[in-house]
């Protein structure tokens, strides 16, 4: 164990995953045991980011590990409110996007190691709108998905699936989108326009090859059609970025508007239909151990 680490606090989300997370205490307790101190906060859905605001300025803990999934990892970061603690990463959502993307482990014993590492990562965020984005967000047909997954009974990911057959036999698609980057305006016709701060989706699907999470720039990426060789291909991780098929915008400021309402996502967590977006970087906003 990292000896320097005497007070953890440890953020759960009970509900993330739709999982028990009480084996999750237990070997983080077991893991500290007999020198470490581990203090509970247990999400609600309510004023959570405020609250733990609070218990982290009492606590002043030299490590806080989350056991949730990306929504909470964004809200933990944000409780800290450009403090410098170092967050561990415990993977308990349903998808954990941005842990498969920083290619964290997903077994409990093994990240807990990880977590309570001393190699950190700091990664950049994106502000969108008056919102934070660690991961990707996207307009479009993946947040029609993501929305009609939500509204679904089912859960877990063949849930995912069998919800995706309705959305796609009847989407509005091609959306028109105007994209604003780099000084450059372009009118498109696609799917969806996503905003990548990595590389992979939560499936471990890689969309944005060039995804670098401390570079200080986001990408805008416009998928244009929906071809399911080439979604198929991208799940595979093979993308070849045909520009056929999706156009890559590097940058550090965008804006895009529809001209029709499209459905909207953040990190997984849908937001509605929206006509305009505004997104840019903020460098550096979170430090995730990470000695992988
Ligand atoms: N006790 C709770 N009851 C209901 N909702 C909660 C509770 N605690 C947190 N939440 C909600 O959980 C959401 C965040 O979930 P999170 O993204 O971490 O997990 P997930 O959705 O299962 O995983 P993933 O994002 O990987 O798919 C937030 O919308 C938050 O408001």
């Amino acid at each position: 164990m990292n000896d320097t680490l005497k007070n953890v606090l440890l953020v759960i989300n009970p509900v993330a995953g739709d999982t028990d997370k009480q084996p999750i205490i237990d070997l983080v307790r077991d893991y500290l045991r007999p020198k470490g101190k581990l203090k509970l906060f247990r999400t609600t859905g309510k004023d959570d980011a405020a609250n733990l605001h609070k218990e982290i300025q009492s606590f002043r803990p030299d490590r806080i590990l989350v056991a949730g999934g990306d929504g909470t990892v964004k809200m933990v970061a944000q409780a800290c409110d450009g403090a410098r603690y170092v967050l561990g990463i415990l993977p308990a959502g349903s998808a954990n996007g941005l842990a498969t993307d920083l290619g964290l482990p997903q077994d409990c014993g093994k990240a807990i190691v990880t977590a309570m590492g001393e190699t950190t990562v700091r990664m950049d965020a994106l502000r969108i709108g008056d919102s934070i984005g660690l991961h990707i967000s996207d307009l479009g047909i993946n947040a029609e998905l993501i929305k009609n997954y939500s509204d679904a009974a089912v859960r877990g990911r063949f849930g995912y699936v069998l919800s995706s057959i309705p959305t796609l036999r009847e989407t509005r698609t091609p959306y028109h989108f105007t994209i604003s980057a780099n000084g450059e305006e372009r009118k498109v016709e696609g799917i969806m326009v996503a905003f990548a701060n990595s590389k992979k989706f939560g499936t471990g699907a890689l969309v944005n090859p060039h995804g670098q999470i401390d570079d200080g720039r986001f990408e805008v990426l416009v998928f244009k059609k929906l071809d399911v060789l080439e979604i198929l291909k991208t799940l595979r991780g093979d993308i070849d970025l045909d520009t056929d098929f999706v156009v890559v915008i590097q940058t550090t400021q965008a804006q895009v508007t529809t001209l029709e309402p499209v459905s909207f996502q953040i990190d997984g967590e849908p937001r509605g239909e929206v006509t305009q977006v505004s997104v840019s970087i903020i460098p550096g906003f979170v430090e995730i151990a990470n000695d992988v």
